[in-house]
């Protein structure tokens, strides 16, 4: 079997150099230095840092496209930047490489970053390699900005406000489903999904939110998350959940439980003002960013806790809420 040490005969430095140097940014020193150095954001902008882990067989599958681990690594921190208001600009990239993760297999990577950077207009300034015997992971750190007053926190809910939810829940599970030989006959878009998610950075109107959030671990479960920074109850009306349009409605029935509480969705559930302009503002908003924003609940006042009803008001029983890692 063809070794790391074959397969990169220049060693680490020459790895960086061959497939990450070209794609490095403002203040990276090309990826030769000890640290990268940013300006900080100015004119009334503030700096929003978050990182991501992924790991094979519990993020991604091992038969995932090269490319497509790339851009899932890189999107799911957009979408935790999207979460907060903010315009992504620049990350670290943390490699984690088994022997078998190659040359091929380094090419194809470095290249969907490449496509996300241009995408996005994201820069690479820096980030670390190691090699393992275990499981490829990768690790990125997002830096980006957003106006002061359009900054996004999970703790502004108020009661009376309208829940608001981008695109549909559920396509990633069912993506996953497919993949593994779990369910059959699933349309591919939904293993596109998973392998490929599609964050909404810009698609919320700024100034219009009052807490917000991506859905990462299931909709049930983050909406909690909203709840109890905001000390309110998350009051969720089952009908109204966008479920997705490429599953047919005996399916949704069958896998509603799954699809609010699989995550991977990368789609942003936030909370706004219940008044006629606001709502007139995130309609428009959708139609310009052609992404459907589904109203799938109301804030109400009480102790921190999320709500799932039926059409006739009664608490739907789940038996879970959403993927936890422990
Ligand atoms: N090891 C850690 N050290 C410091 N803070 C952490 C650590 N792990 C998580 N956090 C913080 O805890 C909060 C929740 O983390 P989590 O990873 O669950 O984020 P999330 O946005 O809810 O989900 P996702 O990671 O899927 O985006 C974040 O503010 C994160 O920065
Ligand atoms: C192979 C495979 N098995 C299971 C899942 C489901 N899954 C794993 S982690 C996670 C939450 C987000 O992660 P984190 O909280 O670490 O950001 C979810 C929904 C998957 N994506 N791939
Ligand atoms: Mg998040």
């Amino acid at each position: 079997m063809m070794t790391e040490k074959d397969d990169h005969p220049g060693g680490e430095f020459d790895l960086i150099a061959r497939y990450f140097t070209s794609l490095a940014g403002p203040g990276a020193y090309g990826l030769a230095d000890d640290a990268a150095c940013l300006t900080p954001a100015s004119d009334g902008k503030r700096q929003v840092i978050s990182t991501d882990t992924i790991v094979e067989n519990v993020h991604f599958l091992p038969d995932d496209p090269p490319d497509l681990i790339a851009r899932k690594a890189l999107r799911v921190n957009i979408s935790d930047c999207a979460a907060m208001g903010a315009r992504p600009v620049s990350y670290l990239l943390n490699l984690t490489l088994p022997p078998q993760r190659g040359k091929m297999f380094l090419e194809k990577f470095s290249a969907g970053l490449a496509a996300d950077q241009r995408a996005y207009n994201l820069n690479l300034i820096g980030g670390d390699t190691t090699r393992t015997n275990g499981p490829l992971v990768i690790s990125v750190t997002m830096i980006g900005e957003v106006p002061a007053d359009h900054l996004l926190t999970r703790g502004g809910a108020r009661p009376g406000d309208a829940i608001w939810v981008t695109g549909a829940i559920g396509s990633s599970w069912l993506g996953l489903q497919a993949l593994t030989g779990k369910i059959d006959h699933l349309d591919d878009v939904f293993a596109a999904r998973y392998r490929c998610p599609e964050p909404r950075p810009h698609v919320i109107p700024p100034g219009v939110a009052t807490s917000c959030l991506d859905i990462s671990d299931g909709l049930i479960q983050d909406a909690g998350h909203i709840a109890s920074q905001s000390q309110v109850i998350m009051a969720l009306s089952a009908a109204d959940i966008p479920l997705p349009g490429k599953l047919p409605p005996p399916l949704q029935r069958k896998y509603f439980e799954a699809l609010v509480t699989g995550g991977d969705d990368y789609e942003l559930l936030f909370t706004a003002p219940e008044t006629a302009t606001a709502t007139a503002t995130i309609l428009d908003a959708s139609q310009r960013a052609a992404v459907p924003i589904t109203r799938i609940g109301t804030v109400k006042p009480g102790p921190a806790a999320t709500q799932l009803l039926d059409e006739m008001g009664a608490p739907y029983q789940l038996t879970r809420g959403g993927w936890q890692h422990f």
